[in-house]
């Protein structure tokens, strides 16, 4: 993670029709990394517009993975700016919260001998969660907006986007895509990562407080 100035540079903008409506997608390069990441804009949205900063799944969005719940939160946050307005702004290289792809798939190996989402990633010597939000933020900044509604059940990704400039008027909770394959994957969210969701249920032999 860096705080340099690295900035964004636009490609190209398309609308697309989909199940959600007709998006435009906007492309921008992260300078920093070379990341191609979108913004993918319905309406004509303005500041305290509904916004959900995506980090890329390809497990859960492409292949349907109950592991986690990126492809269901992805999908609610279609369906919530093609109803409303508003803003997804896709991250690539967010991916395994910033270990990618190969790293996450063995992390998912350890995590088939017992090791938790967090000290998977730890056991590879990578960080829990190196994702930076330079690149969104600037990318707000682009579509002039400083104000938002974020759709997340992160309260860090809340405070990255603040410390970048971006006032979160309120965070929107996006609880879906609930699964037994991720109980214990969305427990360890709430317990070691800070996740506010409602009433998991308890795990069997968790004697945590609830
Ligand atoms: N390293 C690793 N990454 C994972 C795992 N499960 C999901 N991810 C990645 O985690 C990213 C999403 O982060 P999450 O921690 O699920 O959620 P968040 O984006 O911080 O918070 P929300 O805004 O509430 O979705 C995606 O890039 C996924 O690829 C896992 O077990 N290990
Ligand atoms: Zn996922």
């Amino acid at each position: 993670m860096s705080d340099s100035p690295a900035s964004i540079t636009f490609e190209a903008e398309t609308s697309i029709p989909t199940r959600h409506g007709v998006l435009r997608f906007r492309a921008y390069t992260d300078d920093a990394d070379g990341q191609l990441h979108l913004a993918v804009i319905s309406g004509e949205p303005e500041n305290g517009a509904i916004v959900r900063v995506h980090s890329e799944c390809l497990t859960g969005e492409a292949f349907g993975s109950l592991k986690c719940e990126c492809g269901p939160q992805l999908d609610a946050s279609l369906e919530a700016i093609g109803r409303d307005g508003g803003i997804v702004l896709y991250l690539r290289g967010h991916e395994g919260r910033g270990i990618g792809l190969l790293n996450k798939l063995r992390a998912y190996a350890l995590q088939e001998q017992g090791l938790d989402t967090v000290d998977a990633n730890l056991a590879l010597g990578l960080p829990a969660d190196s994702r930076a939000y330079t690149a969104a933020a600037q990318m707000l900044d682009d579509l002039h907006i400083s104000r938002i509604r974020l759709l997340t059940n992160n309260p860090a990704k809340a405070e990255a986007l603040e410390a970048h400039g971006i006032t979160i008027e309120e965070r929107v909770p996006l609880e879906v895509g609930r699964e037994d394959a991720n109980l214990a994957y969305l427990t360890t969210k709430v317990q070691r990562m800070g996740h506010i969701m409602s009433e998991l249920p308890q795990l069997p032999g968790d004697d945590a407080a609830s």
